[in-house]
């Protein structure tokens, strides 16, 4: 790992977290623990600038995520989106952290099915020059899909040493297992009045029984 920058690296892992669940926390901690970052920050978006808002307030969608990361070291939450009434555009996010980190590598986390859509993200080119992007798998989603070979093409490494010792620019893929795991999916359980021992393996036990005692999501 290069000991020349004086700043190390972190990464931002921006989602809806409609809610938060394993895999989210999962590709979390593979960055954490093969990025060489210094933390992973979760990002809740208030207002979705791609997708319809959510039937759950950014501060419920927020509150899980802290309470799914409380035991987690090295994973916080970010909260600079939640306060935002316009809509959550990622590069207004990444300004504003550059602002506060002038220097030093700073990675933005998504899976594959995000990158394949990249293009059509507000100002992608200047994201690419305020940020690394690093690339979880997801099945369902492949290199081959959308954006990503000429993204790839373009922007693509297989260094780590490159997201530490440049600021920005780069995308890498990462080797994390697969794994089969949607929010939309939960939502549609929670929606059926699924019994817990269904969701169990799929969120955190503390994140469900938030989510009953706020009666978050209709059915339970
Ligand atoms: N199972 C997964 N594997 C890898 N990346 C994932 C997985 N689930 C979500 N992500 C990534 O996490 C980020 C935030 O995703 P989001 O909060 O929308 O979760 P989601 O499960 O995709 O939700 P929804 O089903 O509501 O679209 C996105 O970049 C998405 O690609
Ligand atoms: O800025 C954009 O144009 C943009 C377009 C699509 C998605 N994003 C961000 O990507 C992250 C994941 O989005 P999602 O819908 O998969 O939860 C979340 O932080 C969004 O704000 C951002």
């Amino acid at each position: 790992m290069p000991t020349s920058r004086p700043d190390r690296a972190f990464a931002v892992f921006g989602g809806t977290f409609d809610p938060i669940h394993m895999a989210h926390l999962a590709c979390a901690q593979y960055v954490l623990k093969h990025c060489a970052v210094r933390e992973v920050q979760l990002m809740p978006c208030h207002l979705p600038a791609h997708r319809a808002s959510p039937g759950v307030s950014a501060e419920h969608r927020a509150a899980m995520v802290q309470i799914a990361i409380e035991h987690i070291p090295g994973v916080h939450l970010q909260s600079l989106e939640l306060n935002k009434h316009s809509p959550s555009y990622t590069v207004d996010s990444l300004r504003l952290l550059r602002e506060q980190y002038p220097r030093g590598g700073l990675l933005f986390v998504m899976g594959m099915d995000s990158l394949a859509y990249f293009k059509q993200w507000h100002q992608w080119q200047n994201i690419l020059q305020l940020a690394h992007l690093v690339v979880c798998q997801r099945p369902g989603s492949s290199a081959e899909d959308g954006d990503c070979p000429s993204l790839l093409q373009h922007y693509g490494t297989n260094s780590l040493q490159d997201l530490h010792l440049l600021d920005a620019g780069k995308i890498m893929l990462l080797d994390n297992p697969p794994q089969d795991l949607s929010a939309t999916r939960i939502r549609a359980l929670l929606e059926k009045n699924q019994q817990s021992d269904e969701l169990t393996p799929l969120i955190p036990a503390e994140v469900l029984q938030y989510i009953k005692t706020e009666r978050l999501y209709s059915g339970i």
